[in-house]
This record gives C-alpha cells, structure tokens and sequence, in this order.
C-alpha cells in the first residue's frame, strides 16, 4: 500500500482517529505509516540531522499543514530527494476536519505527560505524538554528533505587527542557539518570543525531554483550508527544501531581528475577565505606561513599562489558562549566544 496520490493530508483527514500502519518505498528511502497523521520519511543515504516538522496541532491552522503536506509530496514523487530524518505529524485531524482549534481541550496545553489530567481524544493524541517523537529520536543517542530538531508550525488567531515569528522555549541557563535564529532569520521570521517559563506545548515537551532544537513557529494569521496564500511561506519553504535535501542550516544575519522577553503571563482568574482591546488589535501592540489591560472581579492589570506589547489574546479559555502574554522589546547584542 501507498499514500493515495502522494496525499499525505487527505489520507489523514479521511481517517481522521485511526489508521493502520503500513510502509512502502519511494526514491532515496523508506516511508512508514505509524499512526493516522504520523509519517516517518527514512533516507537511504546516512543522516547526522533528525528532524521533527509538526503542523495542525490546532486542527484549524491550516497553512503549515498545506505547506508541509506539498513538501511530503515533493519528496514522495522524487522532486525533493531527502537527506536527512524526518518525522511529520498532523496533530489534529479530527479538529481539523470540524474546522476547529480543537474539540474538548487545548492540545498544545497536554504534552509532558499533562494529557493524563484529561479525557478524550486530544488526551490520546498527546499521548501518541509524544511516543511518535520519542520512537523517531530513541535511536540517535542525545549528545550524539546527531542533531535532533522539531519545528511545531502554527498560524496565530490574529494578525501581528511581526508576521511571523517564534516562541523559543523556555531555557534555564538563557543561552540561545545562534545557528537556530540564523535559520530562522533566514526562513522570513522576524521576531522571536523567548519564554519565561516551563509549559506543557509539544515545541517545550521535545526541548526538555529530548535535548531538541525546538520551536513553536506562527507563520501569519490563520485561514481555512483552500484559502491560505502559500507564497508568504516561500522563505521558510526555501530553508526547509536545504535543510531536508543537503543537511544545511540557511542562515541571515540576525541583529534584524526583533526579541521579546516576557514580563507577565495574563491568566484569566473570572468568569467576568476582559481584555480592554479591540478584536483587530495585533499581536505586539504596544501601550502606555499604566494603561488598563485586563480588568474582572479579581484583579486589574496595568501596563508597568511604555513599549510593553500584549500577544496571544484570547479571553475563550478556561479559568486558569494563559488569556495572553504581555512582552518587551529586548536587544539581541543582550542575549548570551553559543
Ligand atoms: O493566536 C493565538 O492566540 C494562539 C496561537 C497559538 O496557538 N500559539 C501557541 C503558542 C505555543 C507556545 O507558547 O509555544 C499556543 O498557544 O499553543
Ligand atoms: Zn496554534
């Protein structure tokens, strides 16, 4: 058995909860079905890079998803010749097919294990992307010569004064990999959020459990499937074809991009919580010093420093979770580099 048209998606979306594996050979390597939306792609030809490419972890965050199932297709009809490990994983499909974020819970909130507080389908998804992840990186010793990478590829619910841009997860020593903002820099991503703390996202999960270089990546506003315009990713796509064909890390120079610390995680604590901004106001929308941010029968949030900017908001959340972060510019002649 193959992939129906080389169509990595539409097999997944048609077998949205269950698919038995199956294997097959196409030119340069060995292909493997391990689960619906877990493809393994082997090379034939020796690899010193394995690396994890994950979209739709929010089912309606179709764009990286249509990139990277064309890229499967690349590589399957012998356009792309692979060079290196790959693993690709559609992390949603049954949200996906509804057109949703997700059906009961937040998946990109389950993974180091936190999918055992919860029921339902997303609770087994994490589970079986977490053993899809430590399958594809348990024969590449950590610490190897072996580099292991996973880029989580989203789209944000709004649109943002930096397009796109990465979250990179939270480092306790705050070194950051040069190598890895190149590559992003030269993949058209402007800016970068470093996080200020542990989370339970896939991109944080690989980084701590697995030593990976890994990155949770917004690449614009999120459309639905059909009405996304491909070329904006045509840089990214360009360092992933060199990264998947010869190994290589493009690179740009990154004094052009724009960092961002966090100063305050805004967690909604009531029923009654507001957000006190526009539904078009963008990610990295800056304010003044003591504007009202957030206001409920709890607490209030003021602004502390002019220049801080709120991203990811969003009040359709549990009481509990993250209802926004609110960042600030730092320089990247700050930050300390390897
Ligand atoms: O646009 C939004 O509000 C959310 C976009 C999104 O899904 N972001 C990720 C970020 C994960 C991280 O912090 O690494 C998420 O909230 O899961
Ligand atoms: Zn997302």
């Amino acid at each position: 058995m193959v992939i129906p048209n080389h169509d990595f998606l539409a097999l997944t979306l048609l077998y949205p909860e269950k698919l038995t594996p199956f294997e097959f050979s196409f030119a340069g390597g060995r292909a493997f079905i391990e689960e619906t939306g877990v493809l393994r792609l082997e090379p034939e030809c020796s690899s010193s890079i394995s690396l994890v490419l994950s979209v739709g972890i929010h089912g309606n965050e179709t764009g990286p998803i249509e990139l990277v199932n064309g890229l499967v297709a690349d590589i399957l009809e012998g356009r792309l010749s692979l060079g290196i490990r790959l693993l690709v994983l559609i992390g949603n499909p049954v949200a996906a097919n509804l057109g949703e974020r997700f059906c009961e819970v937040n998946l990109n909130r389950l993974f180091r294990g936190a999918w055992q507080n919860h029921e339902g389908f997303e609770s087994l998804r994490a589970q079986c992307l977490e053993k899809a992840v430590s399958d594809f990186f348990e024969p590449v010793p950590e610490g190897s010569a072996h580099t292991r990478l996973h880029y989580d590829l989203h789209t944000a619910i709004r649109g943002s004064a930096y397009e796109m841009f990465a979250v990179y997860p939270y480092v306790e020593e705050a070194v950051y990999n040069q190598e890895q903002l190149a590559f992003l820099a030269a993949s058209g991503i402007n800016a970068v959020l470093l996080s200020h703390q542990a989370t339970t996202t896939f991109s944080y999960y690989s980084y701590l459990v697995h030593g990976a270089h890994a990155f949770t990546i917004e690449l614009g506003k999120v459309y639905s499937f059909g009405n996304n315009d491909l070329a904006r990713f045509s840089a990214l796509k360009t360092s992933l074809v060199s990264l998947l064909e010869e190994g290589q890390f493009a690179a740009t120079v990154v004094s052009q991009m724009q960092i961002f610390k966090v100063v305050d995680a805004l967690i909604k604590d009531h029923e009654n919580y507001e957000l006190n901004i526009a539904s078009d106001v963008k990610n990295f929308t800056q304010f003044t010093q003591n504007y009202l941010l957030t206001h409920s029968a709890k607490s209030d949030y003021r602004i502390a420093q002019t220049g801080d900017a709120i991203v990811f908001p969003n009040v359709e959340v549990p009481i509990g979770q993250r209802a926004g972060l609110v960042v600030r510019p730092v320089s990247i002649a700050d930050l300390q580099l390897n």
